[in-house]
């Protein structure tokens, strides 16, 4: 899940763009970027791999020019983790055109041969981002004129949506004209937008992947970008929206709530906090209904998602609530590193028992969800050897039995600790006493509660049904093969020949 945003300013925007990124961290920790343009009309760009802090030194700070940009931090879910593919990406034709992308193509490798057959234009990546970059380059290509009017960028976007599937929320500039953003049919990833009015007199715009970023740079916000909608901001402050899409609605990624966004986040208009909170509640109410004969002493989130979900069920058990483990501020998220060993032993490094809350007592973890079964699987591990009596186990979420295709890199359902086993088996794989997991149909209603315009959600990774076409078992196997491959390639750091160099002494 990456992290996308966009702003244009009455000043320069580097720095508000580098604040937004370092709030949108959450969603991506592999690569990050920032695309600016000068006065001169010109793209100046900063990306490489790491967090947003270590990417950004003084120098491409000063680098990075200009009242209009963009950035984007990166969860690599296609392609490789290498620097080249760390994003915004840039074309020179036409006009010169810069994109950052959150979300997944599902059609990227037959669209990949269209492209270059079609519209002759070359793909230097692995990349499913590129290639919708392409795509829509060249459909903005087919207008003659210079400048494109909103009614062109809104044509062009229109056939994005025909030709790519999957899932998008994309942030562009097109030089000489303005700032583009742009959501898929379905709304599966997130986009919002806000604006801050300047002196009274000039409006400043910005969009991003999430509410959140908005509240830090004090822009009010306006609200979501609707599936399908198309967004148009001229470089002098000019706003222009239509919905491009043919079909749209709304299929918001349910997994957003349970664990991606930031609990202060405002998504399609439902609260991610209050999700959280509700399915504590219907959690600790299915633990109350089946669990009657379950002695439990205390109850213990495994930190940090977790833990607002975690409070609830205590509540409603009636049991205390304690801060069991200290989560070392320093060490990410775990779930979103690249690699097995890297999460395995970021888990341990992460996250120690406090003796005292475990020592002889039947304790009742609660996660927001179980993947792999990395972080359980050791949890698990370490409370036994602190004390613990019994260690019972609760998911906020449904068991993950099925892959997800739309920007969340699980592409390969064995991976997946819920996969062919029961309830039972998936307790005795990890070592747990008891588990119980959230229905699915109760997840639904901790956001639709919120929110009745939302009549769906994009649940595949619970029920296996995938919304857009042509996800199948040869499109998995194609995934594996692809995935199995990319791992034999040594990574490569090295970020050196990424920038435009076109500023002399930065
Ligand atoms: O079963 P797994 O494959 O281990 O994945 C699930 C775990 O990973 C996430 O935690 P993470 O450390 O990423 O972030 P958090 O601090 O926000 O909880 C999530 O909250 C679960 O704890
Ligand atoms: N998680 C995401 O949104 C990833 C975006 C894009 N598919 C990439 O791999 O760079
Ligand atoms: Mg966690």
């Amino acid at each position: 899940m990456c992290g996308v945003v966009g702003i244009v300013g009455c000043s320069t925007v580097n720095q508000s763009i580098y604040d937004a990124l370092t709030v949108l961290q959450h969603r991506g920790q592999d690569a990050a970027g920032i695309v600016t343009i000068d006065e001169q009309n010109r793209f100046r760009l900063r990306k490489a791999n790491g967090l947003v802090k270590d990417v950004f030194q003084e120098q491409h700070m000063l680098r990075l020019q200009g009242n209009l940009g963009i950035g984007h931090i990166r969860y690599p879910t296609a392609g490789s983790s290498s620097p080249s593919e760390a994003q915004p990406f840039y074309v020179n034709s036409p006009y010169g055109i810069a994109l950052a992308h959150n979300g997944n193509l599902t059609n990227t490798e037959q669209l990949r041969d269209k492209v270059f057959e079609l519209a002759r234009r070359h793909i230097n990546t692995s990349s499913d981002s590129e290639v919708l970059l392409n795509i829509f380059a060249s459909e903005l290509d087919k207008f003659p004129t210079y400048p494109l009017t909103a009614d062109n960028i809104f044509t062009a976007i229109n056939q994005v949506h025909q030709i790519i599937k999957g899932a998008y929320a994309c942030v562009a500039m097109i030089i000489g004209h303005g700032l583009v953003a742009f959501r898929d049919p379905f709304g599966i990833r997130p986009l919002v937008i806000g604006k801050k009015v300047i002196d009274n007199q000039k409006t400043e715009y910005m969009v991003a992947s999430e509410s959140v970023a908005l509240d830090i740079l004090d822009f009010e916000f306006m609200r979501d970008v609707e599936p399908g909608e198309a967004i148009y901001i001229t470089q002098d402050g000019q706003l222009y929206s239509k919905q491009c899409a043919n079909n749209p609605q709304y299929y918001p990624c349910i997994f957003e709530y349970v664990y991606f966004a930031r609990p202060d986040s405002l998504m399609n208009g439902v609260s991610v906090y209050q999700s959280r909170i509700l399915m504590g509640q219907k959690l600790g109410q299915k633990i109350a209904r089946e669990w009657k004969d379950i002695d439990i002493d205390v109850v213990i989130p495994i930190p940090e998602t977790s833990c607002d979900a975690a409070l609830e069920i205590a509540r409603i058990l009636n049991k205390p609530y304690r801060q069991g483990f200290v989560k070392n501020r320093y060490v990410g998220r775990t779930f979103i590193m690249p690699g097995q060993a890297e999460r395995k032993l970021s888990v341990r490094r992460k996250l120690n028992a406090n003796r005292i809350e475990f020592e002889g007592k039947n304790v009742l973890l609660v996660d927001d969800s179980i993947v792999r079964g990395t972080t359980s699987e050791k949890i698990l591990e370490m409370v036994r050897s602190v004390g613990a009596k019994k260690v019972y186990l609760a998911s906020a979420a449904p068991e993950i039995r099925y892959p997800n295709v739309y920007g969340i890199d699980m592409p390969v359902a064995s991976e997946l600790i819920a996969y062919n086993r029961s309830v039972e088996q998936i307790a005795t794989a990890i070592g747990a006493d008891k588990l119980i997991f959230q229905d699915l149909s109760d997840l639904i209603d901790c956001i639709r509660e919120q929110n009745a315009k939302i009549h769906h959600l994009e649940c595949s990774v619970f029920d296996g049904k995938y919304i857009t076409e042509g996800i199948d078992a040869n499109y998995f196997d194609a995934l594996e093969h692809h995935r199995a491959e990319n791992k034999t390639i040594p990574p490569n750091r090295e970020s050196e020949n990424l920038e435009i160099y076109n500023e002399g002494q930065y």
